[in-house]
């Protein structure tokens, strides 16, 4: 690509559209859009969630899981290397705010309320398994969990969504981060420091070994972007590093652990446009929350954005879940000693407005995964969120 050219992406399909009305055609798809759980279904899971968190993991088991969660990463990122999650290429198409000159080119369903600039995506949020980036980590750790099982599908209702999109007609994301005002504390910071020209600052928290940097920095090739991730397995941050796509010029990957009280970050408070939360605070004991999110939002500049995506209640990776195997409600150790939290749309709406943040989006993804190969049906929940740090505190 000579300099200059903008990196347009391949349009991809649009997702969130297939919606299986007829439970007999189940098998002919790889996967449906927006299904609706009837209340048998609900129960169903409710009651295996009973099962499978009878019995709880000690107290000292559980603080020694916290101690060495660093580790078990590290351990992770050590025998999987970068081999593991498959590039999170959906991005654009969930949150175009983070290659937002490329938005008009990734397929958004219009929202007749938003006119000029392209809406938050309300259904189409389903291109994650189609990517299979979930897939291949739970290859791994539901596995070892236990082997899948059959689950007959629930009879459709003709609702089309169960998606809740709370969208506001005067919080369009892209608004906000096409003028990035960098101001006040950052102003004040008189060191220099990596990105500190940029106009578009992002950082990932709990990158991993680089599946929505690289994505990012690949697709969003403006002069002005600079991309900051962290993550607290050295490992994993060493593997980012060496990465060939890895340009200290547009990019700074930094050890953290989120769950600190202090972040020592290469970036004033203050100074960040966006912070990509994928899949991370799950990762952590929910007690933590408030203080990471808190965190985060020192580190947003008024107007910022977080964008959120993590595992929904009663998603399949947690009715999978065997008894001795829960720390808490709805938080599990996997087989490889890495914790997972399954939250909901309320947990989330709750945990980010107390933290003085404005809703732009919240909804819950319910998918329906289909192995016509296998005649096996799964279903994937996930919550997804924006929200923002006002304008004018
Ligand atoms: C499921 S991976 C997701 C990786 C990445 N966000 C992605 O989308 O590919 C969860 C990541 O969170 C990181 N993590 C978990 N707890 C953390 C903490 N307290 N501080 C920083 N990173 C953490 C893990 O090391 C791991 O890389």
């Amino acid at each position: 690509m000579s300099e200059g050219e903008e990196a347009v992406p391949a349009k991809r399909p649009q997702f969130g559209t297939r919606f299986l009305s007829n439970k007999k055609n189940v098998f002919e798809h790889n996967a449906w859009d927006n299904v609706v759980w009837d209340e048998t279904q609900e129960a169903e899971a409710k009651a295996k969630v009973q099962v499978n968190s009878e019995v709880l993991l000690t107290t000292e088991e559980i603080e020694k899981l916290e101690q060495e969660a660093a580790g078990q990463w590290d351990a992770f990122y050590g025998i999987h290397q970068n081999r593991f999650f498959k590039d999170r290429n959906w991005l654009f198409t969930e949150f175009p705010e983070l290659a937002p000159h490329l938005a008009h080119t990734f397929p958004q369903k219009q929202n007749p309320r938003d006119a000029a600039c392209p809406p938050a995506p309300q259904s189409q949020n389903t291109a994650l398994l189609s990517d299979g980036e979930v897939t291949e980590s739970e290859k791994h750790r539901n596995i070892l969990e236990t082997s899948i099982e059959r689950i007959s599908p629930p009879p459709q209702s003709s609702e089309s969504s169960n998606i809740t999109d709370r969208t506001s007609l005067n919080s369009d994301p892209c608004e906000s981060i096409a003028e990035s005002p960098h101001t006040s504390q950052e102003n004040s910071a008189t060191d220099s420091f990596p990105g500190k020209d940029a106009t578009l600052r992002i950082l990932e928290v709990g990158c991993g070994v680089g599946n929505t940097v690289f994505p990012i920095l690949k697709t969003n090739n403006k002069e002005g972007l600079f991309v900051y991730c962290c993550d607290f397995s050295s490992i994993a941050v060493d593997i980012v590093k060496e990465s060939p796509d890895y340009d200290t010029k547009r990019c700074h990957a930094f050890v953290c652990d989120l769950s600190s009280e202090e972040w020592e970050t290469p970036f004033p408070k203050g100074s960040l446009d966006i912070i990509v939360c994928i899949f991370v605070l799950s990762a952590l004991h929910p007690d933590k929350y408030p203080q990471v999110i808190s965190k985060m939002v020192e580190y947003l500049r008024p107007g910022g954005l977080i964008l959120y995506r993590d595992y929904g209640r009663y998603d399949m990776a947690q009715l999978r879940f065997k008894k001795g195997r829960c720390l808490a409600d709805n938080f599990y150790m996997r087989g490889d000693g890495t914790r997972c939290y399954f939250i909901t749309q309320d947990e989330v709406r709750e945990l980010m407005t107390q933290a003085g943040l404005e809703e732009v989006q919240n909804l819950v993804d319910r998918r329906l995964q289909v192995n016509r190969g296998k005649q096996l049906t799964m279903y994937r929940v996930w919550v997804q969120a924006k929200y923002r740090k006002p304008a004018h505190p």
